[in-house]
């Protein structure tokens, strides 16, 4: 949905402890990838505990303009009646991917070896964002792109006639890259090979495997290659979403640093591409179990279990471990702040190409509440205040970014003074439920 509607300022008051359990809904990543999956089969995939925020909405509908049946049958089921690897048809309108850069960067791969125009559009934070990583691979396989010089959107996709299979380095650590170029690899004949040099999640790889296309992955001295042999038929599954591991940040890091707290979160995807924020918060000495611990769907599953923890200490957090956190560092700097000594982070200078610049977006707001932060191209350090001592009291902007909105509401629950957010409105596309998820935990989040 592109444009955003009016804005919603929020205010988050210091509380009292958090307790209870917090089912966090379905996972982001797997949820725009199972839609696109389905939508690629001939026959019907059906999901469920599918992730109800707007990010995946606007996949869903874009799935419909390429010719797919989607259906919503509530409460997180829903299904897909695919149009087949070549099948999608050329759609009537703007392709309009709101704030989603995974949503954009997947479809776009999807379609870019198929013969058919389509145009991309989506808010004022997705049209900011840089699209020649994708634009670039897809261009090999002989996808032409027409559109800002800056390599922005809006902009159109004129999809490959013949496509050819490309094999191709991905020049950023980028799930979104390497997936747009299996995605487009799809519909080629023959073998696109990709190769990444840092490991980032692999969602796609394991999900491709499970719809039934040829997908080997090995580790060479170049990095992780992996091998997809296109024009499969896909065969049409039922997924079952795990809950998202970057939304049980939220509710885990509040509890970590509100005093008394003990909060139970649920059925949560500890996918090694995805965990490196647990494992961090455990170095620096949170109280943070894992419960239960299981494989689910070929994953390892986790209830997790955070208590207060006041003599966390910040940490040198490994620059190899960047991918598996990529989004959480913000609320990670929340926690630091609340911590003792410095945390910091370096390599993460794909943190300044997200929703916003989220080095500069939190760096700026945690100093107005009272934190010290230094920062440089690709890295920052937070001089944690200790436990309860940040004093709080500032209104941060939240640059159309869902993860910066909700991790400075989370800065408010364990401050001096609450904390404001000029606009809670993004927090939609990914957590929809977190206002009365935290609400129910015991924190005093409130619209203005
Ligand atoms: O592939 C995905 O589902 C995602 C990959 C990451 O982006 P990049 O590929 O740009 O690192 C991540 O930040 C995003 O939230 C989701
Ligand atoms: C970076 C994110 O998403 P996307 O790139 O899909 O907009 C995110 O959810 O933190």
């Amino acid at each position: 949905m592109s444009g955003h509607g009016t804005p919603i300022p929020m205010t988050s008051t210091p509380c009292g402890a958090l307790t209870g359990t917090a089912q966090v809904p379905g996972d982001k990543s797997i949820s725009h990838r199972a839609l696109i999956l389905g939508a690629m089969c001939v026959g019907e995939t059906t999901i469920t505990g599918l992730l109800e925020g707007q990010d995946v909405l606007d996949t869903a509908q874009a799935m419909r303009d390429f010719g797919a049946e989607v259906t919503d049958h509530g409460s997180g089921r829903w299904s897909v009646r695919g149009v087949g690897v070549g099948g999608f048809a050329e759609p009537e309108r703007v392709i309009d991917c709101g704030n989603s850069g995974t949503g954009v960067r997947l479809i776009m791969g999807a379609m870019a070896t198929q013969p058919i125009t389509a145009t991309f559009s989506g808010d004022a934070s997705l049209n900011g964002r840089p699209m020649a990583r994708v634009t670039d691979p897809l261009a090999l396989f002989g996808c032409q792109t027409v559109g800002r010089s800056a390599g922005r959107l809006p902009m159109t996709l004129v999809g490959a006639r013949d496509p050819i299979p490309v094999r191709y380095t991905v020049p950023v650590p980028s799930a979104q890259v390497k997936s747009a170029v299996l995605l487009a690899g799809l519909n080629a004949p023959g073998e696109t090979v990709v190769i990444e040099q840092e490991a980032t999640r692999d969602h796609t790889e394991r999900m491709l495997a499970g719809f039934g296309a040829e997908i080997s992955v090995r580790d060479t001295d170049a990095g992780r290659e992996i091998t997809l042999t296109g024009q499969p038929e896909l065969v049409p599954q039922h997924i079952d979403v795990p809950r998202d591991p970057s939304s049980a940040a939220f509710p885990v890091c509040a509890a970590l640093i509100v005093p008394g707290s003990d909060v139970l979160v649920p059925n949560i995807g500890l996918n090694p591409t995805r965990a490196g924020l647990f494992t961090t918060l455990r170095e620096m000495g949170a109280d943070l179990t894992y419960e239960n611990e299981r494989e689910e769907g070929g994953e390892p599953v986790a209830d997790l279990r955070a208590r207060y923890s006041p003599d966390m200490k910040g940490i040198e957090v490994p620059p190899a471990r960047a991918a598996s956190m990529i989004d959480e560092y913000p609320v990670l700097s929340v926690v630091a702040a609340n911590a003792t000594g410095q945390t910091v982070m370096r390599g993460v200078k794909e943190l300044r190409v997200k929703e916003s610049d989220r080095i500069e977006a939190m760096a700026s707001g945690l100093r107005a509440n009272g934190v010290t932060v230094e920062d440089g191209p690709d890295w920052w350090i937070v001089t944690g205040l200790g436990a309860g001592k940040v004093p709080g009291g500032a209104t941060c902007a939240s640059h159309l970014d869902h993860r910066i909105a909700m991790s400075f509401l989370i800065l408010g629950m364990a401050a001096q003074s609450p904390v404001h957010v000029d606009d809670g409105g993004p927090i939609a596309t990914s957590f929809p439920i977190f206002e009365p998820l935290m609400t129910q935990l015991g924190a005093d989040v409130q619209r203005d």
